[in-house]
Order: structure tokens, then sequence, then C-alpha cells
């Protein structure tokens, strides 16, 4: 229902007061329906009313619009919002016109007439918005500016409101070249105060913001990035057997939740919203590669909820404002902890629980770190000063790595990233890691032997299958800065500029051909397209591939094996072993395994075999390389997958010892002198104890802790920090 406008001159008839918290409060009950402000909305409200300039640093949904709307209402005259996308501006000023708030915008995508009338209203007497929102680009053109001077002549404009001010600066991860130009708002209108507001920048994001807007003794009002509502969750797509599978049962799972999938690319869009829909659940794509009809339908359907899931590009981001969005979830691993804190911010804004899922595969890390590293290459080569902003784009990436990587709290990693140091405690296990540690620490491992491999194999994946025929790909990702951008044109703005800009840049390194750069880049930018086209088109293969363990998988986990049996040797004095032969067994016993089950299987039995030999004791390993696996026909084994016989994996000279912990598992007091006999190794394998699964580990550990606490600290710093990961 809309609502007749009221202003602070109604409720209190006195200017003194229009600042007051009563009154501000009186407005905000009346227009919005809220009945208190948020956190420090207030404050800064009540700083632009003064006329002082702030810098508003809140988390993503704390309520950042309302400390220019309210301002709006509060006094008559215009509210300048500079905003950066489209779909942004269309949305808010919608939402205000249905509360009867007289509000505009202006961009390229209205039609002259509309746009002819909105400047006759500015033009005259009494202009009607409260608010005028604009791009960066309008406010760059002369003709505009000096419209604005006109209208501050005229004592309408009472406030200039930079929305998502991280842009300006190029340290921040949405730099957008024509926020740079807001710098003359403060030379042509010196005496209006400007409100910066973000929800992403680390300090010297902050510092650049404020220095480039030029302002004035601001307030600066800065609250924690904590999103408390927000549980944190990574799932591993090298250990699924298929991420789409396992995303729709979440999503089914969880109801008929409202839902944002954020994708790289527009294939995985459309890819994964029609696998979705396929199951049952209502949703639709959203990219740069959608007319803008086909896109605001989108947006119109899901904010009305005519359909709960939107599975979209980063075109789908900041600002993006439904209230009860219950999953965000990250179908590619995002290019910086910003970008992954503005996406998955669209999360719980009601404040109530939510959930921010990231499914993160290692090819998509080398994908990412592949296109990272090209348009680094393509930076460079037109200005020096850029190549410190492709290190800083692989640095930010490498937290997010360190984020799905890395062992620890997943909102430790978040608000440490933006300078924020925090106690473990305050997670409340609202994250994996902090609710279920040991699974967390046991997915970890086996990424890890995974990342090895792909380390293994040098350069990415893409490189070795880059000679495939030059492709004219329509598989184009969105994550791009937008430091491309080609000129000020009001022309150049809109929501689906960053596809644009994908198109831009491919056709411009085609034109460009004379410069050796460009065309490795362009070469290597649709190798990579047609690396990961062919890798999704051919269901069948990618499904073999899937389940495939390659040599260098094999040589990489032998590897392991072979510095755990080191490290064992160490830890346990005199064992005397062949390694290289013991580590090639070890292998060859997973990879067996394997052959009933998945890849999956032989990653997981490949990490609880290392955690076994880690923590065994010198009696255990010796029996554990002296059993022969259950009889395989030698023609069935292929003759490299087993060059030892566990017979030969002891060194030759028999070894006397004794080991009281075989005494706790074998049940007899034994001297034992280890000999190759095959009688004595089928004795032996019968009182064997077999390689604990995960969770038996646990709590044998757990026990075993319990009972000696000495010797748990006592033990090498490999397998201590092993425990405090599990524990
Ligand atoms: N004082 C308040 N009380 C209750 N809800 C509020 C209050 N202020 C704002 N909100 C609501 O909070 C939600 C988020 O507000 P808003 O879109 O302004 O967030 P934001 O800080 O701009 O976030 P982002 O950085 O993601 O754009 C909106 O739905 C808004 O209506
Ligand atoms: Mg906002």
């Amino acid at each position: 229902m809309k609502k007749s406008p009221l202003t602070v001159q109604n409720i209190c008839g006195n200017e003194k007061k229009t600042t007051g918290k009563e009154a501000l409060v009186k407005l905000l009950r009346w227009h919005f329906g809220f009945s208190d402000f948020r956190g420090k909305q207030l404050e800064a409200i009540q700083a632009v009313l003064s006329g002082r300039d702030c810098f508003c640093l809140m988390p993503t949904g704390g309520g950042k619009s309302m400390c220019y709307q309210i301002p709006a209402l509060a006094k008559p005259g215009i509210v300048l919002v500079v905003s950066p996308l489209i779909a942004l501006m269309e949305n808010q000023v919608m939402a205000l016109k249905e509360k009867g708030i007289a509000a505009e915008f202006l961009s390229s995508t209205q039609t002259s007439n509309v746009k002819s009338k909105i400047h006759e209203d500015l033009d005259s007497g009494k202009p009607s918005p409260r608010l005028l929102y604009v791009t960066p680009e309008l406010i760059a053109t002369p003709g505009f500016m000096s419209k604005l001077t006109r209208i501050h002549t005229r004592g309408f404009l009472n406030l200039i409101a930079i929305d998502e001010a991280h842009c300006i600066s190029t340290w921040g991860h949405d730099f957008r070249p024509s926020y740079r130009k807001l710098s003359s708002l403060r030379n042509c209108l010196p005496d209006v105060p400007i409100l910066a507001l973000t929800a992403t920048a680390v300090p010297n994001v902050q510092k650049d913001v404020i220095q480039s807007l030029c302002l004035q003794d601001p307030l600066v009002l800065k609250s924690s990035f904590n999103r408390s509502n927000i549980y944190y969750e990574v799932r591993y797509k090298d250990l699924l057997d298929d991420a789409y599978v396992d995303l729709s049962s979440v999503l089914k799972s969880s109801g008929d939740v409202c839902a944002i999938i954020y994708c790289l690319e527009r294939t995985t869009c459309d890819g994964l919203s029609a696998h979705l829909s396929k199951n049952g659940i209502s949703c639709a794509a959203y990219h740069a590669g959608l007319n803008n009809k086909l896109r605001s339908s989108v947006l119109d359907d899901w904010m009305s909820s005519k359909i709960q899931v939107v599975v979209a590009t980063v075109a789908f981001g900041m600002g993006i404002d439904r209230k009860d969005v219950r999953i965000v979830c990250h179908f590619n691993v995002p290019k910086s902890m910003e970008a992954f804190y503005q996406e998955s911010g669209r999360a719980g804004r009601d404040q109530l629980p939510c959930r921010s899922l990231l499914y993160y595969g290692v090819d998509d890390r080398k994908k990412m770190e592949f296109i990272l590293r090209s348009s680094g290459s393509k930076k460079s080569e037109s200005s020096s000063s850029q190549d410190g902003l492709s290190k800083k784009s692989i640095s930010d990436f490498n937290q997010m790595v360190e984020y799905c990587e890395g062992s620890g709290c997943r909102r430790k990693k978040i608000l440490e990233s933006f300078g924020e140091q925090v106690p473990a405690s305050l997670c409340k296990k609202s994250c994996d890691a902090c609710k279920h540690p040991n699974l967390v620490a046991k997915y970890l491992e086996e990424i890890s032997i995974i990342c090895t491999s792909h380390r293994g194999n040098g350069i990415s994946r893409i490189f070795i299958n880059s000679s495939a025929d030059v492709t004219h790909g329509e598989q184009f990702s969105e994550f791009w800065n937008r430091d491309d951008e080609a000129g000020t044109s009001e022309e150049d703005i809109s929501d689906s500029d960053d596809g644009t800009e994908v198109v831009k840049s491919l056709a411009k390194s085609k034109l460009s051909r004379k410069s050796g750069v460009n065309d490795k880049i362009e070469f290597l930018q649709r190798a990579e397209e047609n690396y990961y086209r062919n890798k999704s088109s051919d269901k069948q293969v990618n499904k073999l591939d899937k389940n495939a363990i390659s040599e260098m998988v094999r040589e990489s986990s032998k590897q392991r094996f072979l510095n755990a049996l080191k490290e064992a040797q160490q830890r346990l004095g005199n064992l005397s072993i062949e390694l290289e032969a013991s580590a090639a067994f070890f292998e060859n016993e997973c990879y067996k395994k394997y052959g009933k089950s998945g890849k999956t299987f032989y990653y997981s039995q490949v990490a609880s075999t290392l955690r076994w030999i880690k923590m065994t004791n010198s009696s255990e390993l010796t029996n554990r390389l002296l059993s022969s696996t259950p009889a395989r026909p030698e023609n069935t084994m292929p003759k490299e997958e087993h060059p030892e016989k566990p017979s030969r994996l002891l060194e030759k000279k028999p070894i006397k010892y004794t080991d009281p912990e075989l005494h706790s598992n074998v049940g007899s007091e034994t001297t034992m002198c280890i000999s190759q006999s095959k009688t004595q190794n089928a004795s032996l394998s019968a009182e064997l104890l077999a390689i604990p699964s995960f969770s038996e580990f646990v709590n044998r550990k757990k026990t075993k802790d319990n009972n000696n606490p000495c010797k748990s600290e006592n033990q090498s710093p490999h397998s201590s920090k092993k425990r405090m990961r599990l524990q």
C-alpha cells in the first residue's frame, strides 16, 4: 500500500529537531515499517544531515541503502545516488515507488521519452524525485554535471551517495574506471556532503576511496564484516561422483527455498539450470548472454518468488536484495574473498539462518589461475602498473584457495582477509570446519593428494589440451574486472557489461594479431574454452574420465607413501624397510581396492593408509609389509603395477626387536625375528589388523591419547599438527 510522504518537518515542524533520533525513527517506521535503526545507520544519517562527509563500511545486507534513503525523506530536495548496476537501480527505484517514495533513475536502457520527462522534471522549479539514481558514466558527461550544478544552485541537491564505493579503487575487487571520475563531484559541488558506502573494503581500499572522493574530515563508520547468520561450507567436487546431482539433492532436501547459484561461465549456468529444472527445482539462468528483456523477466520472477532458484554469473551480484535467500552456492570457486563475500552476502538479508555453499574443484582452481595469469599478461602488455594488479589478483585468489584447501575456521578466514582479528570461538560451530572438524580434515587430506598430483603435472592441463583447433567459443566467463571499459559513454554501462567486456577483449586480441603476446593470449583463451567445452560436451567420456586414476596420480600417491614411510622410519628408530618398494606396495593395495569402487574410494584409501602409517608402530608396519594381499592370479595384474613382492619389502638382514605395542595388538608377548619365509608370512597375516577406516582411526587415536597423554606429547611435529586438526 502506498503511503503519503511524511517529512520530518511534518513531524516536528522544527528544523532543529529534524536530525534527532525520534524524528528519524518515525520516518523509518512510517515509510519502511522497521522499528529501529540497525548498527551504525543512525550515526551515518545524522552525520550527512548535518552536512558532514561520511565513509560507511557495513556488512552485506547491513542496511546501507537506508543511510541515504532516510536523509532523502528528512529534507526537501534531492539525494543523488551513484550506483554501478542498472538492475540494482531499477530494483531500488521500483521498491521505493511501491512505498510511495518519489524516486527515479537515469540510464541508457530507458527510452528517450522517459529520459526527457525526468530531465524536464529536474529542470523544473520544484523537482519531484527525492532520490535520483545514476550511473558513474552519466556523472562523467559534461552535460549532466552542469545540470547537477544548476540543481545545486537552486538549492535542491542535499546529498551525494556513492553506493558500492569500493568500485572506485583499483585495489578494490570490482574496480570501475568510471568510478574514478567521481572525484570531479567534489570540485564541481564542493559544499554537498558525500556519503561513500561499501561492504567490501580492506584498509588500503578504504583509504583509496576516501582520497579519491576527496572526502573532507569524514565520519568513518566501520562495522564488523561478520555475517553471523550464514553457515559456511565447502564441498569438494573431486570427492563427489557428480556435483550436479549433489547440488540438486542439497536443494531438494532444503525444501523449496530461495537460492542463488553462481557459476563462472554462461554455459554452466544454462546446463546446471536445465539439470535442476529436470529435477523439479523451479529455476532459471541469468547471465549477460541473455537479452535485457529476458534478464529483467528472470530477475522479476525471482524477486516476486515465481521462481526460487537463479543460476547466474556474477552479472547477478552487488546489491541484489531479496530478503529470504536461504542458500547462496558458488558452483565454481570465486576469484577473490571480496567477490565471495559480496556474493555469499546475498543470503539471509532478513537476518535468519542461511547457508553459503562452495563447490571447490582442483580443475576449477587451475582454470581460474590460468585466466588470472592470462589476463595479467594482457594487462601488463599495456601498462607496467597493471602488473602489480595481476599479482594482486593472484594473491587475492590464493586467499580463496586457502579458504577451501586450508584447515581451520572458515568464518575466521573470511574476517581475517578483511583485516579483522577474531577468536575462533566467534564462529560458534557455524562453518563446516568448526562443526565437523574430523570430516573436513579427512576431505582436506584427500584433496591434498589430488592437489599434489596436479602440481606434479606442471603447467595446467589446459595447455596440454591446447593443441586442439581454435574454437569460436561462445563460452564466456564474466568475472573479469571492468578495467577494460572502453569509453565513458553511458551506453557502455549496464549489468551486461561483464559479458560485453569479454567479447570486446577477444575481439581486440583478434584485431591486434601483430602482437605476439596478444596472439598467445587469444590462443590460450580459445584453447582453454575448447578444453572445457570438450570436457562438458561428451558426457560418456566424461564419466569414464571421472573414474580414471591416472599414472600421474598413482605416482604422486607413491611419493606420499614414500614420505610417510621415511617419517615413520625416523619416528620408529630401528625400522629397516625398503622404502621405495614399500611405498609402491601400499599404493598398489589402494589401487587394487579402487578397482572395485570409484576414484573417491582410491583417494580415501590412500588417505587412510597414510594416516595409518603415520600413527602405527613398528610391528604393525612390518607385519603389514610381510603380509600377502589375497592372491591375485599373476596374469591379471600388470607387471609394473606391483613391482615388489611383500617378502622383498623388508631389508634382507633379520631384525630383532621387541615392541610393547605389539603385545596389546596380538595378545601375547612376542620377541620376533623377521624372516621372509612364506609360512611365517601366512601365519602373521592371519593376525594382521586391517588398516582402520577414518572414524575407527579417530576413535582409536582418542583412546590412545587419553590412555597415554605423555606419549602423545612426544610425537613428531607432523603428527601433532595432524592431531590439532582432527580435534
Ligand atoms: N533498520 C532496519 N531494520 C530492519 N531491516 C532493515 C533495516 N535497514 C535495512 N533493512 C533491510 O535490510 C535489507 C538489506 O538492506 P540493504 O539492501 O540496504 O543492504 P546493504 O547494506 O546495501 O547490502 P549490500 O552491501 O549487500 O548491498 C533490506 O531488505 C532492508 O530493507
Ligand atoms: Mg546495497
